[in-house]
């Protein structure tokens, strides 16, 4: 995808003008996990219902989804679900356990394991693909984000049979098992990049992969191992033609490896300021992020500030949109992102033309 290639058009949604590199009409802003436990709207319409059960009733995945939209002037909806989904869809065995995540009953260690792990068969997706078909209908010009898990992310919950803090057992198979690893990965980046696909043919405009624990690996074993299958499912949506936004947590050292997976927006946590990612990956792409969520509960002066650091940095990159390092915290108040919201929009196109200004005094000769 090339960028600043094409004039502003009024008209393009901000997060789509964005994502091309193109100046948008206002900087656009959605948060990763917008829809959930900070919303007490949420918290109402799950009571009783299990986090799988609700994904699969497209009902209350379109109020669910929804929810944010309607009380924040947010410029994307994303898609109400979950990275484990397709996984259930194909039978696997596992749970969503509130406060903890996924949790697998029987982990994937050998190769006999693996049988738990097929293509989805024609008809387990389309709860999927008829949620995101009301979802259209209802959205109007507002764009639904779709999104899967990266290969490497699933793996470690298949792999580890829950969440983990260092990756032990999947690292070690990684390295010790390549050809069981690299099955398992095979078809875990098939099964993402229908669930994927599935959402796009439906109707997403844009999408996110999520390579949450990425940033666990170093650099030589996430080229080696982990990138050719987040570029098959990366490939895989790349051919349907929508922009392709590629996030992980603490991946300051893959960001380059990030973007040549096949990414078109760089998705950055709050550890790399957004202009220094940009620098480092070479350029090229537009750039998500990055407020620190844990900064969400500082008093509000304090906060603005953060943001308009934020909004200049990302001034310095041709596409930039406002987004937290990573996920709203369940503890998080409505009505601070609201703020957010509206200081993105009252004051970003101004930041971003302080933050270009800053660029090209550096650039100037020094006498
Ligand atoms: C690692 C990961 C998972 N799921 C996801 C990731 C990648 C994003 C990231 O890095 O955070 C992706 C995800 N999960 C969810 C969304 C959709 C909506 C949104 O972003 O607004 C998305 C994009 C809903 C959800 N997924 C989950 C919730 C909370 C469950 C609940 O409300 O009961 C939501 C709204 C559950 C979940 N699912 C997972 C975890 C770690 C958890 C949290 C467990 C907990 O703290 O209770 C696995």
């Amino acid at each position: 995808m090339t960028h600043r290639a094409e004039p502003p058009t009024g008209d393009e949604p901000p997060l789509l003008a964005a994502a091309r590199g193109v100046e948008p009409s206002r900087v656009p802003v959605w948060f990763m996990r917008q829809a959930g436990r900070s919303l007490p709207e949420y918290r109402r319409v799950r009571e009783g219902i299990s986090m799988l059960d609700s994904c699969a009733r497209p009902d209350l995945v379109t109020e669910i989804t929804l929810q944010p939209v309607r009380r924040y002037d947010v410029d994307a909806a994303i898609f109400y679900s979950d990275i484990m989904v397709p996984l259930k869809a194909i039978g696997v065995d596992l749970d969503i356990v509130p406060g903890t995540g996924p949790v697998i009953a029987s982990p994937i260690r050998s190769d006999a394991d693996l049988a738990q792990l097929r293509d989805p068969q024609p008809g387990e997706l389309d709860h999927v693909a008829e949620a995101v078909r009301l979802l259209v209908a209802e959205l109007g010009d507002v764009p639904l984000i779709g999104f899967c898990g990266a290969p490497f992310t699933l793996a470690s919950y298949l792999v580890e049979g829950g969440p983990s803090k260092d990756y032990s057992r999947t690292k070690a198979m990684m390295v010790g098992a390549p050809e069981l690893w690299r099955e398992l990965m095979e078809r875990l980046a098939r099964i993402s990049a229908a669930f994927l696909t599935t959402q796009v043919r439906a109707g997403a405009r844009l999408v996110q992969v999520f390579d949450s624990w990425a940033g666990a690996l170093a650099p030589a074993d996430y080229r080696a191992s982990v990138q050719p299958h987040t570029a098959t499912v990366l490939a895989a949506v790349g051919e349907l033609g929508v922009p392709r936004i590629h996030f992980g947590v603490g991946t300051g050292e893959l960001l380059g490896d990030l973007v040549a997976a096949g990414a078109d927006v760089l998705g950055v946590d709050w550890r790399v300021p957004l202009d220094e990612a940009w620098r480092r990956v070479g350029g090229g792409v537009a750039v998500q992020g990055n407020l620190d969520p844990a900064l969400l509960g500082a008093p509000w002066p304090v906060l603005a500030e953060r943001v308009r650091e934020v909004l200049r940095a990302g001034g310095r990159v041709p596409g930039h949109i406002f987004n937290l390092g990573h996920g709203v915290p369940p503890a998080a108040d409505p009505d601070v992102l609201a703020r957010v919201v509206e200081l993105v929009h009252a004051e970003g196109l101004a930041l971003r033309e302080a933050g270009a200004e800053r660029v090209a005094d550096e650039a100037a000769p020094v006498r």
